[in-house]
C-alpha cells in the first residue's frame, strides 16, 4: 500500500520505486574539544522502476517519469526557501551510494535532513488545515454546481441535459491551469491550490474523491497528477513529508523515504535529551536531609537522595572506611550532606516525640465535658459499695474477697441527666500505683471514710495523693447507719491531716452517706456537680484523642485490650494511635456497659481493641495521622525502656566487692497476672518484702495465662510460678508437671503476700537470741585429770550453769567461744553457782585459761524467722 503510494508522482517528481536495497555502515562524527559521536547510517539505493510485474502502481509511476522535466524544475523549488544548503549537498549524495560508508557531509545531510522534516512536519500540519478548508470549498462546489444544474433543467428541459456536464469541466479544466502558475510563485502554498482545483474537477468526475485511481484519465496532461499526489498527502501525512525531505537532499534521492533506522535515532535522540535534561535537575535539586544523632550511610544516603556507594566513597576519602549498613555520627553526617550540596537539618532521637500531642485547644472549641471522679479511701471502707448504689448496680459482690483489686472506671447519669465518671480505685496498700493514678487523671476526688472505723493508713495515703495531684476533695462518710458510726469523730481527725470540712469552716465539702441504705447519695451528687461547675470543666471534642489507660489486660479472645480514659477530642474506631510503647488501630471499642460504641468523647471511660501489645497502666494514648508515624513513636519508646532497663550500673571496686561479699539470698519468681495493674501491685508488693538478707528476684512479670515459657524459665531457677487470677496454657499444664514446677494460683492479693512472705522466711535459718545470764571471774587454774585445765571462778553476776555457752575473755578480747562442760563444788559436782559463790569449772575444747580472764555466759534461743 504504501508503495503504491509512494509511487506516485510528488509535485511532478520522480516516482519512488517498491524494492529498495539498504547499505548500512558507521560514520565517526567529530566536533569540536574533542567530542566524537559514532553514527549508524544506511544508505538506500533507489529502485529501479518501472518493472513490468507491478500492476496499479506502474501505471501511474510510469506516466510521470515520462516527462520528469518539468516536475524536477519545479519540485526542488519547494525546499529551497526553507533549506538552502540542499543543492550543495546533492552531489556528495550522488556520488555516496556506491560506497558502503557514508562520508561527513552525507551525515550532515542527515541531520539537515532531519531538521528539514520537523520543518516539514510543521508545513503538514498548516496543509491539514488547508485540507479541511478545501473540502469545504469542495462541499460549496458541489452545491453550486447542484444548484447549476438545477438551473439548468429548469431553463431548458431537452438541451439542458447537455449542457448541464460543460460547466462542471470548465472549473475543472480552469483549476489545474491556474495550479502551476501558483507552483511557481508560492511553492508552499501549491498543493492546497492544487488540492482545491483537484477536488473540484473530481467532484465532477465522482463524489469520492480520494480515490487511487481517480487519476488515471488526467494522467496524460502533467497537471491532474498534482491533485492526485496532493490527495494522497492527504491521506499519509509522513510520506508527503519524507517527499519534501527528500528535495532537500538531492535531485537523485527525490524519491527516498526516511529509513526506519533514521526514525529510531530520531527517537533515541529525544530519549536521550528528555533523559539528560532529568538528570541535570536532579543534579541542581539541593534538599533539607533530616539527620538524627546516628543513621546508617545507607538510610543517609536515601534521604539523601544520592547513592549509597558514592557516600562510602566520600567517607573512604575522609579516611573512614565504613559499610552501607553501618552508622556514622551526625558529624560526620553534617560532612556528607555538606559535601553532596544538601543541607542538614539536625534531630536528635527525642524529635520523635515533638508534636505527637496536638496544639492547644482554642477556647472557642471547648465544649463542657462530664467531670471525672475517682473515689479513694481505705480498704473496707465502701468504695465499691458507694459506686454500686450510685450506679444501681452490683460490682462488689462479683469481686474476690469482696475487694477491689483493679480500677473500675463507669459513667453515671444523673436523674437530671448530667453525666458523672467515676473511678473506683482499690484500697488495700498494694495498690498504691493506681491510686496515685487515679489521683492524677480525676478532676475531683471522693474520699470515702468509714464513719465506724475513722482515719486509716490508706486514707491518709490517698489525702496525700489527692494533695500531690492538686485535685479538690469531698469527703464521704460512709456507713453512718451504724450504730457505732460517729461522722463528727472523722470530721475532727481530718483535721489533723490539714483537712477543714465546711462544717468546721472549711472549705471541703462534705456528705454523710450509707452505701447500704442508699441514703445522702442525691447529696453527694449535687456537691460533684456544685464541684464540677466551679471548675468548668471543658474539652475539644473535635480533634485527634488523647487520654490515659485506666487498666490494661491481655484477652484470650481479644488479644490486648486497655481501658482508656479519653481526656480530649473523640476516638474513633479506625484511629490510629500510640499507648506508651505500644501503637495500634482501634478495631472496636467497648463502653463501661459492655456495649461496642463507634466513638468516644472527652471524659468517657472506654476500652481499645486492637493494639499490638499490652501497654502499661498510666501511659498516654494519643491519636496520630498515620500508622507510620504511629510505629515510629512505639518503637522509639520501646527502645528506651530496652535501654533503661539493661543499662548497666557502673562499675567501680567498691560496688564489686560488696557484690562479692554480699550474702543476699534471692527469692526467685515468676509471675502472670490477668490485668496489668494486679501485676505491678504484685511486684511492688513483693519488692517490699524483701529485706537485707532475702530478696524477691521477679525473673518475669506479665499478663496473660502462663505459657511454656513461663514455665521454662521458673524451670531453669527453680523457682514458683504465681498465677493471679490465671491459668496456664494446655501446653504449659503438662510441662509444668514434667519439670515439677511448684505453680500457686491466687485470686486475692492478700494470701498471695502472706504465702510468698512465710515461703521467703523459711528459707532464711532461724534466728539466734542470746541473752546474758551470768558472768565469772577466773581466779586461778589448776590441772583437771591427765590433759585438761580446770578454772577456779569467781561467779561476779547472775549464774553459771553446766552446759551454759561462754565466752572466755582476756583483756575485753575473746579468747575462746566455749560450753561449760563440769561445774564442781567442792569436788562435787553442781548444775549450777549462783553469784558471789566461788566454783570450779571445766571448758569444752579449749585448755587456754588464765587467771584474770573473765568468762561470759549466755544462753542462746532460736527463732524462726518472718518477714
Ligand atoms: N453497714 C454498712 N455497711 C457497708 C456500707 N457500705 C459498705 N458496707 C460494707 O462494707 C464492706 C466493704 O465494702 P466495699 O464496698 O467492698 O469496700 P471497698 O472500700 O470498696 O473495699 P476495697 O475495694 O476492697 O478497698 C461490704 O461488706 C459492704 O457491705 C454502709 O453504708 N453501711
Amino acid at each position: 500500500m504504501s508503495d503504491s503510494k509512494e509511487d506516485k508522482p510528488v509535485l511532478g517528481r520522480k516516482p519512488l520505486g517498491i524494492k529498495r536495497t539498504v547499505e548500512s555502515g558507521q560514520v565517526q562524527q567529530q566536533f569540536s574539544h574533542g567530542r566524537k559521536n559514532t553514527v549508524v547510517v544506511e544508505v538506500k539505493r533507489r529502485r529501479v522502476l518501472g518493472k513490468p510485474g507491478e500492476s496499479t502502481g506502474g501505471a501511474p509511476a510510469a506516466t510521470p517519469q515520462a516527462d520528469p522535466a518539468p516536475t524536477a524544475a519545479a519540485a526542488p523549488a519547494a525546499p529551497r526557501p526553507a533549506a538552502p544548503p540542499p543543492p550543495r549537498q546533492q552531489q556528495p549524495v550522488r556520488t555516496a551510494p556506491p560506497q558502503s560508508l557514508m562520508s561527513r557531509q552525507e551525515l550532515q545531510a542527515k541531520l539537515l535532513r532531519e531538521a528539514e522534516e520537523a520543518r516539514m512536519n510543521a508545513q503538514e500540519e498548516a496543509r491539514r488545515r488547508e485540507d479541511a478548508a478545501r473540502l469545504a470549498a469542495i462541499e460549496a462546489e458541489k452545491r453550486r454546481a447542484e444548484e447549476n444544474r438545477q438551473a439548468a433543467e429548469t431553463a431548458a428541459s431537452a438541451p439542458a441535459v447537455e449542457e448541464a456536464p460543460a460547466p462542471e469541466l470548465t472549473p475543472v479544466a480552469e483549476a489545474p491551469a491556474a495550479a502551476p502558475q501558483e507552483v511557481a510563485a508560492q511553492p508552499v502554498e501549491t498543493p492546497v491550490e492544487a488540492d482545491a482545483g483537484a477536488a473540484a474537477a473530481s467532484t465532477t468526475a465522482a463524489p469520492p474523491p480520494p480515490r487511487r485511481f481517480t487519476p488515471v484519465t488526467p494522467v496524460k496532461r502533467p497537471e491532474p497528477t498534482k491533485p492526485e499526489r496532493a490527495k494522497k498527502g492527504e491521506d499519509n501525512r509522513r510520506q508527503a513529508g519524507k517527499l519534501t525531505v527528500t528535495k532537500a537532499l538531492a535531485d537523485d534521492d527525490s524519491a527516498r523515504a526516511r529509513s526506519l533506522a533514521a526514525l529510531k535515532r530520531a527517537r533515541e535522540k529525544e530519549r536521550r535529551a528528555h533523559y539528560a535534561g532529568g538528570s541535570k535537575t536532579r543534579e541542581k535539586q539541593s534538599r533539607d536531609v533530616i539527620v538524627p544523632e546516628v543513621i546508617t550511610v545507607q538510610e543517609l544516603a536515601n534521604r539523601m537522595a544520592e547513592k549509597g556507594a558514592d557516600l562510602v566513597k566520600s567517607l573512604f576519602k575522609m579516611g573512614q572506611a565504613v559499610t552501607l549498613n553501618q552508622s556514622i555520627d551526625q558529624d560526620t553526617a553534617e560532612l556528607l550532606v555538606e559535601e553532596f550540596g544538601h543541607r542538614i537539618q539536625r534531630v536528635s532521637d527525642a524529635d520523635i516525640e515533638i508534636g505527637i500531642e496536638g496544639e492547644a485547644d482554642a477556647v472557642e472549641t471547648l465544649k463542657t465535658r462530664a467531670p471525672v471522679v475517682t473515689i479513694m479511701g481505705h480498704v473496707d471502707h465502701g468504695k465499691t459499695s458507694l459506686l454500686d448504689a450510685l450506679r444501681g448496680t452490683s460490682v462488689v459482690s462479683g469481686e474476690s474477697g469482696g475487694i477491689t483489686q483493679h480500677i473500675g472506671a463507669y459513667q453515671v447519669t444523673t436523674k437530671k441527666g448530667d453525666v458523672i465518671t467515676f473511678l473506683d480505685t482499690p484500697g488495700h496498700e498494694a495498690f498504691s500505683e493506681m491510686r496515685a493514678r487515679g489521683a492524677n487523671v480525676t478532676d475531683i476526688v471522693i474520699l470515702v471514710v468509714a464513719a465506724d472505723d475513722g482515719l486509716m493508713p490508706q486514707t491518709i495515703e490517698a489525702i496525700n495523693h489527692t494533695k500531690a495531684a492538686g485535685v479538690p476533695m469531698i469527703v464521704a462518710i460512709n456507713k453512718v447507719d451504724k450504730p457505732d458510726a460517729n461522722p463528727q469523730k472523722v470530721r475532727e481527725r481530718l483535721l489533723s491531716e490539714e483537712i477543714v470540712v465546711e462544717d468546721m469552716g472549711g472549705d471541703v465539702q462534705d456528705v454523710e452517706v450509707s452505701a447500704l441504705k442508699k441514703t445522702g447519695l442525691d447529696e453527694l451528687i449535687e456537691k460533684i456537680l456544685l464541684q464540677a461547675e466551679l471548675m468548668e470543666l471543658t474539652a475539644n471534642p473535635d480533634r485527634a484523642a488523647e487520654g490515659n489507660v485506666i487498666e490494661a489486660q491481655l484477652d484470650r479472645g481479644r488479644g490486648a485490650v486497655a481501658t482508656v480514659l479519653v481526656r480530649k477530642g473523640t476516638l474513633k474506631v479506625g484511629d490510629t494511635f500510640v499507648i506508651g510503647a505500644e501503637s495500634g488501630k482501634v478495631r472496636a471499642l467497648i463502653n463501661d456497659k459492655g456495649q461496642q460504641v463507634k466513638s468516644a468523647g472527652p471524659s468517657t471511660p472506654v476500652e481499645i481493641l486492637g493494639l499490638s501489645g499490652v501497654p502499661m497502666a498510666g501511659d498516654q494514648m494519643t491519636v496520630v495521622e498515620n500508622e507510620a508515624r504511629a510505629r515510629e513513636v512505639a518503637a522509639y519508646r520501646q527502645e528506651q525502656i530496652t535501654r533503661k532497663r539493661t543499662a548497666s550500673v557502673p562499675t567501680n571496686f567498691e560496688n564489686m566487692f560488696s557484690a562479692l561479699s554480699t550474702k543476699v539470698i534471692e527469692y526467685p519468681v515468676v509471675i502472670r497476672g490477668d490485668v496489668q495493674g494486679s501485676v505491678e501491685a504484685i511486684v511492688s508488693a513483693l519488692n517490699r518484702i524483701s529485706t537485707d538478707e532475702i530478696k524477691v528476684r521477679i525473673l518475669s512479670s506479665g499478663v496473660g495465662a502462663i505459657t511454656e515459657s513461663d514455665v521454662t524459665l521458673a524451670s531453669a531457677s527453680r523457682a514458683p510460678l504465681i498465677g493471679f487470677n490465671v491459668r496456664p496454657n494446655a501446653k504449659a499444664r503438662p510441662l509444668a508437671i514434667r519439670e515439677k514446677i511448684s505453680l500457686r494460683y491466687y485470686d486475692v492479693i492478700y494470701d498471695l503476700l502472706e504465702e510468698v512472705r512465710n515461703e521467703m522466711a523459711g528459707q532464711l535459718a532461724p534466728e539466734r537470741i542470746e541473752t546474758i545470764v551470768g558472768r565469772a571471774e577466773v581466779l586461778q587454774v589448776f590441772p583437771a585429770g591427765k590433759k585438761d585445765k580446770a578454772a577456779g571462778l569467781l561467779v561476779m553476776e547472775g549464774i553459771i550453769r553446766k552446759g551454759l555457752n561462754a565466752r572466755l575473755t582476756r583483756d575485753d578480747v575473746i579468747v575462746s567461744k566455749t560450753v561449760i562442760h563440769s561445774l564442781r563444788r567442792f569436788k562435787d559436782d553442781v548444775s549450777e553457782v549462783r553469784a558471789g559463790m566461788e566454783c570450779g569449772a571445766v571448758l569444752q575444747d579449749t585448755n587456754d585459761i588464765k587467771a584474770g580472764d573473765t568468762l561470759e555466759l549466755f544462753e542462746v534461743e532460736e527463732r524462726v524467722r518472718t518477714l
